[in-house]
C-alpha cells in the first residue's frame, strides 16, 4: 500500500506550494496556541487552496473549545482535522460529524480503553506522536511493532534519514514530520521537504 506522506507546520503559501511540488499528500496548518508554527485561518486558507485540489488540508488542534476547532476549521477550509491532547470521545466524535479526523495517540494511550474507543468511530484514523507534538523526536518503533493500530499514521521525529526505516518497521497507512524539515521555526528547507517525501515514496 502506499504510504501518505503529511508535511506539517505550513505557515505560508511559499510553502505550501513547495510541499505540493515535491509531492506532499497532506499539508498540515497548525492552530495551536502557543505554538511557534501556528498560522492564521486566513494564510492557511490561502495556502491550502493554492495547492490544489488533490493536496489534503489539515487542521491541527492541541486541547481546544470544540467551537473553537469547528469555526476554525471552516474559516480555514480544512479538508481534515488533527486533533492532539487529552480530549474526551464525546468530543472526538462529535468533530468527526464534520470533519474526517486525525485523532493522536501516544504509545502509552495505546492500553487505555477510552483513548482506543474512537479509533472505532467512522472517519476517524489514528496517528502515533511522541509525547511532546513537534518535538523531533522520534518514537521506540521496535517497541510499537506488536501493537501498532492497522491503518494508523506515524509521526515523531521523521525526517529524510530515517523515514524508511520507520515506514518499514511499522508499515504506517501515512507519515508526518515537521521538526527535521525547517530550516528555521515555522519555515521549510526545500531541500528536506524533497529528500522526505522521496525517500517516504521509495520505502
Ligand atoms: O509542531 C507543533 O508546534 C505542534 C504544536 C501543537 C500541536 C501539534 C504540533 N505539531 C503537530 C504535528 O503533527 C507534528 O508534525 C508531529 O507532532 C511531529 O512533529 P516532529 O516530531 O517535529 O516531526
Amino acid at each position: 500500500m502506499t504510504v501518505r506522506v503529511k508535511v506539517c507546520g505550513t505557515t505560508s503559501l511559499h510553502d505550501a506550494l513547495l510541499s505540493a511540488e515535491a509531492g506532499a499528500d497532506a499539508l498540515g496548518f497548525i492552530f495551536a496556541p502557543g505554538s511557534k508554527r501556528r498560522v492564521s485561518p486566513e494564510v492557511a486558507r490561502e495556502a491550502g487552496l493554492a495547492a490544489g485540489p488533490v493536496v489534503a488540508r489539515v487542521g491541527v488542534f492541541l486541547n481546544q473549545g470544540l467551537m473553537d476547532v469547528l469555526r476554525t476549521a471552516e474559516a480555514a477550509r480544512v479538508s481534515a482535522v488533527q486533533l492532539h491532547g487529552p480530549v474526551s470521545s464525546l468530543y472526538v466524535r462529535e468533530v468527526a460529524r464534520y470533519h474526517p479526523v486525525l485523532r493522536v495517540l501516544r504509545p502509552t494511550d495505546l492500553g487505555q480503553p477510552d483513548m482506543l474507543e474512537v479509533l472505532s468511530f467512522p472517519g476517524v484514523t489514528p496517528m502515533l506522536d511522541a509525547p511532546e507534538p513537534g518535538g523531533g523526536v522520534p518514537l521506540d518503533w521496535a517497541a510499537l511493532r506488536e501493537v501498532f493500530p492497522a491503518g494508523a499514521w506515524l509521526a515523531g521525529g521523521l525526517g529524510p534519514a530515517n523515514v524508511v526505516e520507520a515506514i518499514r518497521a511499522l508499515r504506517p497507512a501515512g507519515v508526518d514530520a515537521v521538526s527535521r524539515l525547517e530550516q528555521g521555526p515555522g519555515v521549510k528547507s526545500p531541500e528536506q521537504v524533497r529528500a522526505f517525501v522521496q525517500a517516504a515514496r521509495g520505502a
